[in-house]
């Protein structure tokens, strides 16, 4: 038996036994079901997008009012004229406040995601706290008393009154999010989404446009708290503000991390417990201590502190490693495609792909780049070398849209550059690698790949969500395999990447680089690390890259590979060109004998 075989079985003992479970338990499980939802979209906003949010319970609100208003207000009924049928009143009231919801938090998300460490999950209490007072205080919506009197949903003529029968719509809702945002995660889209966390930079010059990425998973946890709120105002038949207080904000959170962050399951099994916890807490503790108060509060504060001190990623992944001694693993389907991707025409030998003119950078008084000149051209392997601190990698930055040069211009295949984000240099052909490797630990080598391929997907958010992507899923993870095979790492591909020695994570990265098909590579110290027989391997690649037309910028501190392999060097000492020419001529150069040697008549000892 397998997980899922494990997952439908306990669903369907659910369904089975729903009718005839006890009322206490019926409500019991309609709430988990309710509070799985907005905890299902933290996972995927704080646990997986790495955006903590207290103030999801203002969502819920906003979708728990917008029904009530819609299906009690007199002004509401005239504004939709009589044309609406009673029982179709929800139906509005769910379209209303998913819309709403979409557009504060479009706007919310626009301007707080911007900021950064404690600055967001602080910004998320101050609009929490607003919402939720704005619901108190606005006249409308029946200030702190709230809205009373909401119909039951009906579906097909049936009345969804009580929590027996509403139970099964909460689920079979939850359900289908869990399914549509585990396909989403199983996608081109999830990885980038994947990559929000700990990988922004690598992601942008990937092609992933973060930001937007970030608004838009903000906005789906959002969305799933309004659906929930909806249910819930259906099933209480009112709504008060007291439900959507940022206590309630923090406790979605907790539900979250304590079911474990990461996977969407954990969301279930958070909100089960804690659900379960508090209740049995509200019951005995009075009678264990003879009075009444909320100690409950208290016992479940300290039990937080030790479930987050003992499992630091939550419970689930806890469960699972524990569940998989007696489940099977799920089988590995690879999935065969005939999709084809998008794809690109080198420019033919010798033309002029990169070109920094005069570019400096300056960090404060620091020169770290004084106008430095350099250019790369299709079918041939430039090195970039100075000793440490000659502000290498800072004109790797330059040159790639991480950071902007302070003068000068930077052109790739004849467009300027300068003030473009990353994103637009991998659109236009630039592939890199980076000195300190930037891959997604956790997931397979495959995955880190596929990620470089991201571009040349076409899919989006829904099509994901639906599977109907899966052709050109499995062309990207067919050609992610091709380039992890071409690198010689095919026997790793479906193993985590963080699993891998650190030279092998750098070539990683190059096959990574490889899948978004560029013009011109940057590689940043892409033989640290490496063994002798695997730096001879991948000079044979990277030549063999050269002969397919690739232009190949590398920085490298590793002198025999360099002189070996390069086709022009250009020195860089405080940030200052001091030499360019072939390998022999650099070799010679007595300015650079100088900064290499300080000062000997020695050549440099790098050639081979
Ligand atoms: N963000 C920054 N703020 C201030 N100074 C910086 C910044 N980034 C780099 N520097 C400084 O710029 C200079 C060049 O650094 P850079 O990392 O580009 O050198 P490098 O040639 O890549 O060195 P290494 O070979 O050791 O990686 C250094 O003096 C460094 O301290």
């Amino acid at each position: 038996m397998t997980r899922r075989h494990l997952t439908l079985i306990c669903i369907a003992a659910l369904a089975l036994s729903w009718a005839w479970l006890p009322e206490f338990t019926v409500t019991m499980f309609s709430y988990i079901g309710l509070y799985s939802m907005v905890a299902a979209g933290l996972v995927m906003l704080t646990g997986i997008g790495g955006m903590t949010s207290f103030g999801q319970a203002a969502f819920v609100a906003i979708g728990a009012y917008a029904t009530a208003w819609v299906c009690t207000s007199p002004a509401a009924a005239a504004a939709l004229g009589g044309f609406v049928p009673a029982g179709a009143l929800p139906w509005v009231g769910l379209v209303l406040g998913l819309v709403l919801t979409f557009a504060v938090a479009w706007a919310l998300g626009a301007i707080t995601l911007k900021l950064s460490g404690h600055y967001l999950p602080l910004c998320t209490i101050a609009w929490g706290l607003s919402l939720y007072f704005l619901f108190g205080n606005l006249e409308f919506l029946g200030g702190q008393t709230g809205i009373t009197g909401l119909p039951a949903l009906t579906v097909a003529g049936l009345s969804l009154a009580s929590p027996r029968a509403l139970g099964p719509l909460i689920w079979a809702a939850l359900l289908l999010a869990l399914w549509a945002l585990h396909n989403l995660l199983d996608s081109r889209e999830g990885r980038a989404i994947r990559a929000l966390k700990s990988g922004r930079v690598m992601a942008e010059s990937m092609g992933v446009d973060t930001a937007r990425y970030r608004v838009k998973v903000f906005v789906l946890a959002a969305l799933l708290a309004a659906l929930s709120g909806w249910l819930y105002a259906h099933m209480q038949r009112f709504v008060n503000p007291t439900p959507f207080n940022l206590n309630i904000g923090i406790e979605y959170l907790f539900m979250a991390v304590v079911g474990g962050a990461g996977h969407l399951w954990g969301a279930v099994l958070g909100a089960t417990l804690i659900t379960l916890v508090k209740e049995q807490l509200q019951d005995i503790l009075p009678k264990l201590l003879g009075a009444s108060g909320n100690f409950e509060v208290i016992v479940f504060g300290l039990l937080m502190l030790f479930v987050l001190q003992r499992f630091a990623d939550g419970l689930w992944p806890t469960l699972a490693r524990w569940s998989s001694r007696f489940l099977k693993p799920e089988p590995v389907r690879a999935p065969k495609s005939t999709a084809s991707l998008a794809g690109r025409t080198l420019p033919p030998a010798g033309t002029l792909l990169l070109e920094s003119d005069k570019v400096t950078k300056r960090f404060g008084g620091l020169v770290a780049n004084n106008a430095v000149a350099m250019t790369l051209k299709a079918g041939e392997v430039h090195a970039l070398i100075g000793p440490n601190g000659a502000g290498k990698s800072t004109f790797f930055n330059m040159i790639s849209g991480v950071d902007d040069p302070t003068e000068g211009e930077v052109r790739l295949i004849g467009e300027t550059m300068n003030g473009k984000p990353s994103r637009d240099y991998a659109a236009r052909g630039l592939g890199r690698t980076f000195q300190h490797v930037r891959l997604l630990g956790t997931r397979t080598v495959l995955e880190n790949v596929a990620v470089g391929a991201h571009r040349r997907g076409r899919h989006g958010w829904i099509a994901s969500m639906l599977r109907l992507d899966r052709a050109e899923e499995a062309a990207l993870l067919a050609e992610a395999r091709r380039q992890i095979e071409r690198c010689g790492l095919g026997a790793y591909a479906d193993v985590p990447a963080a699993s891998l020695a650190l030279g092998q994570q750098r070539v990683v990265e190059i096959a990574r680089a490889l899948a978004g098909q560029p013009a011109a590579l940057l590689l940043d110290e892409p033989a640290a690390g490496l063994r002798h027989l695997e730096k001879q391997a991948l000079a044979t690649l990277l030549s063999q890259l050269r002969a397919e037309g690739l232009g190949i910028l590398i920085v490298e501190h590793d002198m025999e590979f360099v002189m070996n392999l390069a086709d022009r060097i250009t020195v860089l000492e405080f940030g200052t060109v001091i030499a360019e020419g072939t390998p022999a001529e650099v070799q010679v150069n007595p300015r650079v004998l100088d900064a290499y040697l300080g000062g000997s008549d020695e050549p440099v000892p790098m050639a081979a």
